[in-house]
């Protein structure tokens, strides 16, 4: 018999064996006690179950005769490498040739890609074992934080186990014969558009937020449009046939964008490379509380390399304002990164003094830092 699946799974279109390398479709949310019934479940249930197993077999006291090749566990195996790439299953949002794809390629670079239709079926994929990491952009030096993602990091239990910048660069694309004139509209992803903000104004044409860049480039070229173009990379035109128009369209050349890795366990922090910190706290009411948070990272030299804050979303409470009682409507959630691990006795103060007065206080990952700066 069929095993129900959860809640929210994959959907009927996970109908390749699980080493292929691009799903045909992407994931989706199936509604609920949905199963799948054909013979993939079970390839996938065997696949599942020897994540499982490998996940135990690494150094693991066993009887049988194959635990005599095994080798003690260490800290290397652990440590999300990006050596180790190879049989890394990475979901990411969108379709083939996303830039969300090429930043999963550069973490891991054997990997297999699995699009999934949002950002938070990536997180879905990861929890229910369909993929080994999540691949998620957080934010863009022109575009700034792409903030549902920052929301989605703490309503998930995810990990945050690396982190790589990629360098953006848009191409505007169209069908073969179709001129730039000829253009009326453009799609893309909402911060590709907003990356391409001057250029795009200056074409004078409707612009159209989709799911992801890759997709925009596909549905321009399986619809055969000829008044609409795309703005995506240059992988894109190539895997779905289409002209580039114009390339480095995005206002600046310096366009990159920062994206996490998530995973469904920590890694161990370490102390031989440098390893950036993020959290997410919030803070009581009162003159000088955040002044006073920050200062726990600054009284111990460590940088606080970003803030970012998030209205806490929870129904108005009465609370004390002012000289009586009222709604508080803007509670907020402050998430920040830092340059330290967590293997650190500063950064363990840190936190430690973060505590004492903090309302919440969650740690989201401690990570080796991209610090790679070649991005051609
Ligand atoms: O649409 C894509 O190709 C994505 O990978 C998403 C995304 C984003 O969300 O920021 C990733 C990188 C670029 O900044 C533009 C779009």
């Amino acid at each position: 018999m069929a095993a129900k699946l959860p809640k929210a799974f994959i959907s009927s279109s996970y109908s390749q064996p699980p080493s292929t390398k691009n799903y045909p479709c992407k994931i989706k949310l199936l509604t609920t006690g949905s199963s799948i019934q054909s013979k993939n479940q079970s390839q996938d249930h065997h696949r599942r179950i020897s994540i499982i197993s490998s996940c135990f077999e690494i150094g693991a006291a066993s009887t049988n005769s194959r635990s005599q090749n095994k080798r003690p566990l260490t800290t290397t195996d652990l440590t999300d490498s990006s050596k180790e790439g190879a049989g890394i299953r990475v979901a990411y949002q969108g379709v083939s040739g996303a830039y969300s794809e090429s930043a999963a390629e550069k973490a891991y670079p054997n990997c297999e890609t699995v699009p999934c239709e949002q950002f938070d079926i990536t997180f879905l994929a990861v929890e229910n074992w369909i993929a080994d990491r999540a691949v998620l952009p957080i934010e863009n030096s022109l575009g700034g934080s792409i903030h549902r993602n920052y929301d989605l990091l703490l309503r998930h239990r995810l990990h945050i186990v690396g982190e790589v910048q990629l360098s953006v660069k848009h191409c505007l694309l169209a069908n073969h014969g179709v001129k730039i004139e000829d253009l009326t509209r453009i799609l893309s992803h909402p911060q590709a558009l907003a990356q391409c903000e001057h250029n795009l104004t200056r074409l004078r044409v409707v612009r159209e937020a989709v799911d992801d860049t890759a997709g925009a480039a596909q549905f321009v070229a399986l619809h055969k449009l000829k008044d609409t173009g795309a703005v995506a990379s240059i992988g894109a035109a190539r895997i779905y046939d289409l002209n580039v128009l114009a390339q480095d369209i995005q206002d600046d050349s310096d366009n990159i964008t920062r994206f996490l890795m998530l995973a469904r366990e920590p890694i161990i922090p370490r102390t031989d490379r440098p390893f950036k910190t993020s959290i997410v706290f919030s803070l009581d009411e009162g003159p000088g509380m955040l002044y006073k948070a920050l200062a726990v990272f600054s009284m111990r030299d460590i940088n606080l390399t970003k803030i970012e804050s998030r209205p806490q979303r929870k129904r108005p409470l009465l609370q004390p304002a002012g000289n009586g009682y009222g709604l508080k409507h803007f509670d907020y959630l402050f998430y920040c990164d830092f340059e330290a691990s967590m293997a650190e006795h500063n950064a363990q103060n840190a936190l430690k003094h973060l505590k004492e007065f903090a309302t919440f206080l969650r740690v989201l990952g401690s990570y080796p830092m991209d610090i790679n700066r070649e991005f051609d």
